[in-house]
């Protein structure tokens, strides 16, 4: 039998699930996309044999039928199963063991991260009882190098204490796409970098010398760029004038600005990057035209920060796949000297800048799973 490591990486519109053996390279890989956009989920199973596609309906029965599989192809034995989770808080940074403290701070942090934390709970729960370690890492990690100055909001400092700061998320994402510049550019990866994660949520980080200095997505993964059916930025009024208008709860609230907003509310159509950019709906091209616009505006503000960009990055399902919306936000860019080569940047390469854009452009496909497979290996090697 061999022993194997699971991850599980939930995203707010898809779950990734890798498979991967404990011993690196004494094994296969199985590789898990269950896509929750299309209409029955389709759940993409890769291996060394096949790639094939399945219906599954959740994220458990996608987790139970990669156990099978495994056991099944490869004389696999789960050993441990490692969580993407979302939000870690004021103390949760690094690879934990999940046990009961953990699970309890992890439940404490549900109202920060409706879309994500949940579900991982829930998983984690079925799991308490059977003999499978299982290790939480959290997006949250990787932004714990941004300067308190750049955290803060301009509130009364109670609630400050409270918890209510700039945590920013993706960054197990960004975690990821510096070991991909490492291997694309690595006379790059001290310099400075802005990061952009275009997925179901988006944000961009600024990255110096390896650290994240800024992010955009805030206490919660609501803040910051508008995304699928986040909205972003808003003035912070409008939730409280929306609640008295209409007399509806918090709760109710949190559910529109995280589920009903967005490129959703603004097209009146979908969520879905594809199904917006094929479309010719003038509803469709206007929310597309408001989603770039506040992303180039963020990633401005990110390249002041750091004074500068030597390489920015896309990322994320529609940050690797879409040329249009590369497109798009580099030619916004190009008071700052980034430009883009054409015929590179449609194929999806890996580098896409022109020879004369100051700034080297890649496209940096993520691996969240990957670094929390390697994470978790290192941990039960060295114990820490
Ligand atoms: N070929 C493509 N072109 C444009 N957008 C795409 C493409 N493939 C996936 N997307 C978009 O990527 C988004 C999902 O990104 P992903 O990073 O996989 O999700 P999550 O945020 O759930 O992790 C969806 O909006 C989807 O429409
Ligand atoms: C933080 C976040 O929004 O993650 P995802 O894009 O995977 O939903
Ligand atoms: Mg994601």
């Amino acid at each position: 039998m061999v022993d194997y490591i699971l991850v599980a990486n939930g995203g707010s519109s898809s779950l990734k699930v890798t498979a991967s053996p404990l011993d690196k390279g004494k094994g296969t890989d199985v590789v898990i996309h269950v896509d929750f956009l299309l209409n029955s989920a389709v759940c993409l199973v890769k291996d060394d044999k096949s790639v094939r596609d399945v219906e599954i309906k959740n994220g458990t029965e996608a987790i139970n039928f990669c156990v099978e599989y495994i056991k099944e192809h490869y004389n696999a034995r789960l050993i441990a199963i490692g969580h993407r989770v979302l939000h870690g808080g004021t103390e949760m940074y690094d690879l934990l063991s999940v046990d009961t403290e953990v699970l309890q701070k992890i439940k404490n942090l549900v109202k920060f991260g409706p879309l994500h934390q949940p579900y991982v709970l829930e998983n984690m729960e079925k799991l308490k009882h059977s003999n499978i370690l299982q290790y939480a890492y959290f997006d949250t990690g990787f932004h714990r190098t941004i300067p308190m100055h750049r955290r803060v909001y301009g509130i009364p400092q109670q609630y400050t204490k409270d918890g209510m700061i700039k945590y920013g998320f993706h960054g197990i994402a960004y975690e990821s796409v510096m070991e991909s510049i490492s291997n694309i550019l690595p006379h790059k990866v001290h310099s400075r970098i802005v990061a952009v994660h275009i997925g179901s949520g988006v944000s961009a980080c600024a990255i110096n010398d390896g650290r994240s200095v800024d992010t955009t997505m805030g206490t919660t993964p609501v803040e910051g760029c508008m995304m699928g059916t986040r909205c972003g930025e808003v003035d912070p009024a409008i939730p409280l004038l929306i609640q008295e208008m209409y007399k509806i709860s918090a709760t109710e609230m949190h559910y529109i600005l995280n589920k009903e907003s967005g490129l959703k509310a603004i097209s009146g159509i979908s969520n879905d990057m594809r199904k917006l950019l094929s479309s010719d709906a003038e509803s469709a091209k206007f929310a597309i035209e408001v989603f770039l616009y506040k992303i180039v505006k963020e990633i401005a503000g990110l390249i002041t920060v750091l004074g500068g960009v030597d390489v920015l990055t896309f990322s994320g399902g529609v940050g690797e796949n879409s040329f249009y919306i590369r497109k798009r936000i580099i030619d916004a860019l190009s008071i700052f000297g980034l430009s883009l080569d054409d015929s590179t940047n449609e194929k999806n390469s890996t580098l896409i800048s022109s020879d004369n854009s100051k700034t080297h452009i890649a496209i940096a496909k993520v691996n969240e799973e990957a670094i929390i497979i390697n994470r978790i290996r290192t941990f039960i090697r060295t114990g820490r």
